[in-house]
């Protein structure tokens, strides 16, 4: 027997809501079996991010050189990749090793407004990782910061946005509008041909920690087993809707998803 295999380079977060933690669960239900390079630890729980402790970029080498050396990976998803010496790391080994599927969650801050990657890392982001992308997928305030626009508040703002966002080399684009005022959630894809909405209706749900995480890891998985980029994102939207609805309180602050949901599903 054999699966697709999936890594994740990603921090981890002690809640285990998003990061490391919510990209496994979500590849295992997947059907796909998870491989992990961690960038950080982050002491983080529901309320908020306590504290960032970055691996050394030694240690950050080491992982990488394991798993690429003796591992074929189908598919990569990044997340928190903490600053810009470590993104170059990471594009020379996607590039050295041809990984041709690439899915990478531009993780700027928390919800709760905590770095997690540097500023000055979305140059790097941009000129050495981005092109090498199967698909970017910013949220509405990652692509307002790397746009350098005060903010995206429309569906009409998103379109101008993802086009623009596109030249920047990635292959497609998925723009995410679980932050668009109002009571639907638009995601957007691009893929420099045709123009994707995914429309869903805003749920109604306090649990939403590591929803990010959870659809760029989803559609890795998607990719990892051979679908299009057009059905990699829509399995991997009907994943995450699962899981937001199936959201629970694990302490005082925002909780996670239900990463079992889907497998579950009528
Ligand atoms: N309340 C909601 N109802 C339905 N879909 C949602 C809701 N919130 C987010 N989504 C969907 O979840 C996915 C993640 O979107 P979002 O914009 O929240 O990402 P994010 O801000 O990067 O996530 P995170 O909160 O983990 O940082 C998108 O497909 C979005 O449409
Ligand atoms: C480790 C980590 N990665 C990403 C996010 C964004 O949801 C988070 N809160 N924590």
């Amino acid at each position: 027997m054999t699966l697709p295999k999936v890594l994740t380079i990603a921090g981890s977060d002690s809640g285990g809501g998003a990061g490391i933690q919510a990209d496994l669960k979500t590849f295992q239900e997947l059907d796909t079996y998870g491989l992990s390079v961690i960038t950080a630890i982050t002491a983080q729980n529901t309320v908020g991010v306590q504290a960032v402790h970055p691996v050394s970029l030694n240690g950050l080498n080491d992982q990488l050189e394991s798993v690429f050396t003796d591992i074929k990976v189908d598919a990569v998803k990044t997340g928190m990749l903490v600053s810009a010496d470590y993104i170059q790391s990471i594009s020379t080994y996607i590039r050295d090793y041809n990984v041709n599927k690439l899915v990478i969650d531009p993780v700027l801050g928390s919800t709760s407004g905590s770095e997690l990657t540097k500023n000055e890392a979305i140059d790097e982001l941009k000129n050495s990782l981005w092109p090498l992308a199967t698909v970017v997928t910013p949220n509405l305030i990652e692509a307002a910061r790397m746009l350098g626009w005060a903010s995206i508040n429309t569906v009409s703002e998103m379109e101008k946005a993802v086009y623009q966002l596109h030249e920047w080399g990635a292959k497609s684009i998925l723009l995410k509008g679980g932050h668009l005022p109002g009571g639907e959630s638009v995601d957007l894809l691009y893929d420099g041909h045709t123009l994707t909405h995914f429309p869903m209706k805003r749920i109604d749900q306090p649990h939403t920690h590591g929803t990010g995480c959870t659809l760029a890891s989803a559609i890795a998985a998607g990719l990892a087993k051979g679908n299009s980029i057009h059905d990699a994102v829509s399995m991997a939207k009907d994943f995450v809707t699962c899981a937001i609805r199936e959201g629970f309180s694990i302490g005082e602050g925002s909780g996670p998803l239900n990463h079992s949901a889907y497998r579950h599903r009528q």
